[in-house]
């Protein structure tokens, strides 16, 4: 059981007001997705459930307890690049972490615990369609490939909570679509909390049962630091919605119209 909480949340640099009383509950196994204009603080949001940053006002909760204080392994991520080792073979990228955490000092195992654990990456990589890749290195993947190396690594440890910061931004479309299904299947079968930021409305509702969207609600053109993003929307978007596709086209006009009812602060300064 995963439960999310963000407890009027802000996440202020100086005088910059980048979040601003950020405040929702996510359930157990829900697929959270946040959507909203460039440099508004979707990423900003994530490193703060990573614990990257620490909130300046507020507090978040992980199944009721304050978040730790450092990233630990019940939280993996995945960006949009560059998230694996390139000077590591696929199969040790997806060991790295358990053997890291199994041996602080060393960083490796030997034996039958080293073997179990190649084992159980193995599988990994079968389920993900990596298998027969498993002693190349990532420069020698597709980026569709690099991305499913890159869920298999954060997979691997097992995580509550995982984090998706547009994982598929550099994908071509088909790629893409496969992945979308991938990662459905994985979060189904892991059971587990996935937030995901995309800018990609139908990725939003295809995947998400819950879409939010992050916006500054007040302004002020003379100092646009003055004011943060907060939850502007917030739609509930299970999959019974999705396959009802004049509630789901309805749902995604009115997403569409959150996400561009304000211009976005980059857009202001440019
Ligand atoms: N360490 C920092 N110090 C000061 N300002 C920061 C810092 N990190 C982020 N910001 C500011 O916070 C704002 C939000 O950045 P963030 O990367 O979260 O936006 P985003 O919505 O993810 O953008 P994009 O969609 O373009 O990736 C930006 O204006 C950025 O300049």
């Amino acid at each position: 059981m995963t439960e999310i909480r963000f407890e009027h949340v802000w996440k202020e640099y100086g005088s910059s007001i980048v979040l601003e009383n950020v405040d929702f509950t996510l359930d157990n196994h829900e697929f959270l997705v946040v959507i909203g204009p460039s440099g508004v603080g979707k990423t900003t949001l994530l490193r703060l459930l990573l614990a990257q940053e620490r909130p300046t006002r507020g507090r978040i909760l992980l199944d009721g307890e304050p978040i730790a204080g450092e990233p630990t392994a019940d939280r993996g991520v995945v960006f949009q690049r560059y998230s694996v080792f390139p000077h590591k073979t696929v199969l040790a990228n997806v060991m790295v972490g358990p053997q890291w955490a199994a041996s602080p000092l060393l960083g490796r195992l030997f034996g039958a615990p080293k073997r179990a654990l190649a084992e159980r990456a193995m599988a990994l990589l079968a389920r993900v369609g990596l298998a027969e890749h498993a002693q190349k290195y990532p420069q020698q993947l597709s980026g569709g490939m690099q991305q499913r190396l890159a869920i298999a690594q954060a997979l691997m440890n097992q995580p509550k909570v995982l984090l998706l910061d547009e994982p598929f931004g550099a994908l071509d479309p088909g790629t893409r679509r496969a992945m979308h299904s991938l990662v459905r299947e994985l979060w189904e079968e892991h059971a587990m909390t996935i937030v995901m930021v995309t800018h990609d409305l139908m990725e939003a509702f295809h995947l998400g049962t819950r879409v939010i969207a992050i916006d500054k609600a007040r302004k002020d053109s003379q100092a646009p630091e003055r004011f943060g993003a907060t939850i502007t929307s917030d739609f509930c978007a299970k999959p019974r919605i999705v396959r009802d596709s004049r509630r789901f086209e309805t749902a995604r006009l009115r997403a569409a119209e959150a996400a561009s009812a304000v211009p976005s602060s980059a857009s202001e300064r440019d």
